[in-house]
């Protein structure tokens, strides 16, 4: 398979946080979700993929090529969308379009005049005075006007109303047809990604738990709703976590069907991305 993105046996330390041999990487062609709950690393780990941040170990790659050696190559390549604007507050769009003309080979000024329309981003205001949605929608424009063969998006979708995200998803849609083209998208709006990706990776403090095929994942874990008494008889091989509430017990598991095969009296319901995350940040670990 080829890959847009990978890391190898990535660690930082910072004082009381460290990325821990993180693994992972994003197949060309697909959307990949990165999942986890607040400041389990998943900015840390985008900005060690940019070069935004030094790495104390391990190695990225970004297109087959070293993120560091290749930097500027690579970077034309990528557009990137984070949380937070970094543009010039006291410019107006058309003046960042200017800007990124001097700074991107394949800028497109037509594509991104067609999405200052397209997003209704008034022209003569400054980027101070735009809503925080404003500012996400045109870091958006720039990310998607300079052929960009890699969208990394952290949180991109976060300040904006449902009408927008949704038309912001069909945009990714539109933009992942090219099957030159990848997304990695981190987002606390898991019904988004489920909506949209391909692969779910899951950090969670400053490992990576797993990285899955998403209809995989749906497939093969289940929750488990049991009396303490069926509890009990299970294989805790089988499961991963669990939670006790005041009916009994909730079950994560990632073996779903063998669980059906052998407990042919228990209650499997699919697990969403959410309950998955939630059982494994939450539950008591088997
Ligand atoms: N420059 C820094 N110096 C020290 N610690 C840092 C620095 N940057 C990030 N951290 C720490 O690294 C941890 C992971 O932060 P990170 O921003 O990667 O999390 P995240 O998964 O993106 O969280 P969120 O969903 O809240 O954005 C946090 O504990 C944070 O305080």
């Amino acid at each position: 398979m080829d890959y847009a993105i990978e890391l190898q046996n990535v660690c930082k330390n910072y004082d009381n946080f460290k990325l821990d041999h993180v693994t992972m990487n994003v197949p060309k062609g697909s959307v990949v979700g990165f999942v986890g709950e607040n400041g389990a690393g998943k900015t840390t780990t985008i900005k060690a993929i940019l070069n935004l941040i030094t790495v104390d170990s391990g190695k990225i790659q970004v297109f087959g090529q070293d993120h560091v050696e290749q930097e500027q190559a690579i970077k034309e390549q990528i557009g990137v969308v984070f949380d937070e604007s970094c543009f010039h507050e006291q410019l107006t769009a058309p003046e960042i379009g200017k800007v990124m003309s001097k700074i991107y080979k394949e800028w497109q000024p037509r594509e991104f005049d067609e999405f200052l329309r397209r997003f209704q981003l008034p022209a003569q205001k400054k980027i101070k005075e735009y809503s925080r949605g404003m500012k996400m929608k045109l870091s958006i424009a720039v990310a998607m006007s300079h052929k960009a063969k890699l969208l990394i998006l952290d949180e991109a979708t976060s300040g904006l109303d449902p009408i927008v995200r949704d038309e912001i998803l069909e945009l990714f849609l539109d933009f992942i047809q090219d099957e030159e083209h990848t997304i990695l998208v981190s987002s606390h709006i898991i019904s988004d990604l489920e909506k949209i990706a391909d692969y779910i990776i899951f950090i969670h403090g400053g490992k990576i738990l797993f990285q899955k095929n998403k209809d995989e994942l749906l497939y093969e874990y289940g929750i488990i709703r049991c009396s303490e008494e069926q509890f009990r008889k299970l294989d805790p091989k089988l499961c991963i976590s669990y939670r006790k509430n005041q009916f009994g017990y909730e079950v994560l598991t990632g073996k779903r069907k063998e669980i059906g095969k052998i407990y042919r009296d228990l209650v499997i319901d699919q697990a969403d991305i959410e309950n998955i995350i939630l059982f494994y940040v939450k539950g008591v670990r088997l």
